[in-house]
């Protein structure tokens, strides 16, 4: 594997700045209106971009809808990795990246809740500052949670304070996923990163943390999704919970 993330060999596309990386799980009813929403918004800033769809054989057919999308769009903007079954978060970014040929990558949930309309402001963020990772934070000024119950609005929060507190980071929102990285940046924390499923995110932004890379932080609204169901099971808090002793043992 080359140190960027791709596999030896493998041709790249010149002059793409951007790629938008999107695991999906049974999001079919999804995905074409993300990719609408963020054709609308990129239009504006004048940038390179491609959208990688990274899908686990979703029940519902989310392939299908990709390749719908690939036919009208054209497979220079849209593209597809389709694995064989569901194998998590943490693995699905990094199939995204071998397929992926920008300078910058970003990370973005396909329901919605990870607005679009957020994507200028980690593009204008990244530029004034050359950071090497921007990520959302719905836990600062000007960011927030709208329609989770109240046990996952807690969930949330202390899943985020007791990691802070334990792993001494400084980044507000550890858990959260709508990031935008330097490519080669994200590459070496895949190559390092332990955990699989949600768990990833909190791993992925301390260890760059205790690298002494560059972060900053927008703040971002994560709105509950419209269509189909959160992925979150009993089996992620599990592995969050491993995933924070194993850091506090290692670092
Ligand atoms: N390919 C693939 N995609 C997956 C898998 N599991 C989930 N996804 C996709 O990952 C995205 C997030 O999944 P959701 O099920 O919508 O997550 P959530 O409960 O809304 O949680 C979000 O917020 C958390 C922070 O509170 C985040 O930690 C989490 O990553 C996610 O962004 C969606 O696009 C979903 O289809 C998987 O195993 N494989
Ligand atoms: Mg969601």
């Amino acid at each position: 594997m080359a140190g960027d993330g791709r596999p030896e060999g493998a041709g790249t596309r010149k002059g793409v700045e951007y790629s938008i990386i999107v695991p999906t799980y049974n999001e079919r009813e999804n995905v074409g209106a993300l990719l609408w929403i963020l054709r609308a918004e990129l239009a504006a800033l004048a940038v390179s971009y491609e959208v990688v769809f990274v899908d686990d054989n979703s029940p519902d057919g989310t392939a299908d809808a990709v390749r719908e999308l690939q036919a009208a769009f054209g497979p220079e903007l849209v593209h597809l990795v389709s694995r064989p079954g569901k194998q998590g978060l943490g693995s699905a970014y990094a199939a995204g990246l071998r397929e992926a040929n920008g300078e910058f990558v970003i990370l973005m949930d396909a329901d919605l809740s990870h607005h679009p309309k957020h994507l200028p402001a980690f593009i204008s963020s990244q530029r004034a500052s050359n950071a090497d990772i921007v990520t959302g934070t719905r836990y600062r000024l000007g960011g927030g949670v709208a329609g989770w119950n109240l046990a996952r609005k807690l969930t949330s929060r202390g899943a985020n304070i007791l990691a802070s507190f334990l792993l001494g980071a400084r980044t507000s929102d550890l858990t959260g996923a709508y990031r935008l990285y330097r490519r080669d940046v994200l590459a070496d924390l895949l190559c390092r990163t332990r955990s699989r499923g949600y768990a990833f995110q909190m791993e992925v932004i301390v260890r760059a943390q205790y690298d002494g890379r560059r972060i900053e932080e927008v703040p971002i609204v994560f709105v509950d999704r419209l269509y189909g169901t959160s992925k979150l099971g009993v089996g992620e808090y599990v592995q969050f919970a491993r995933g924070l002793l194993g850091l506090l043992l290692e670092l």
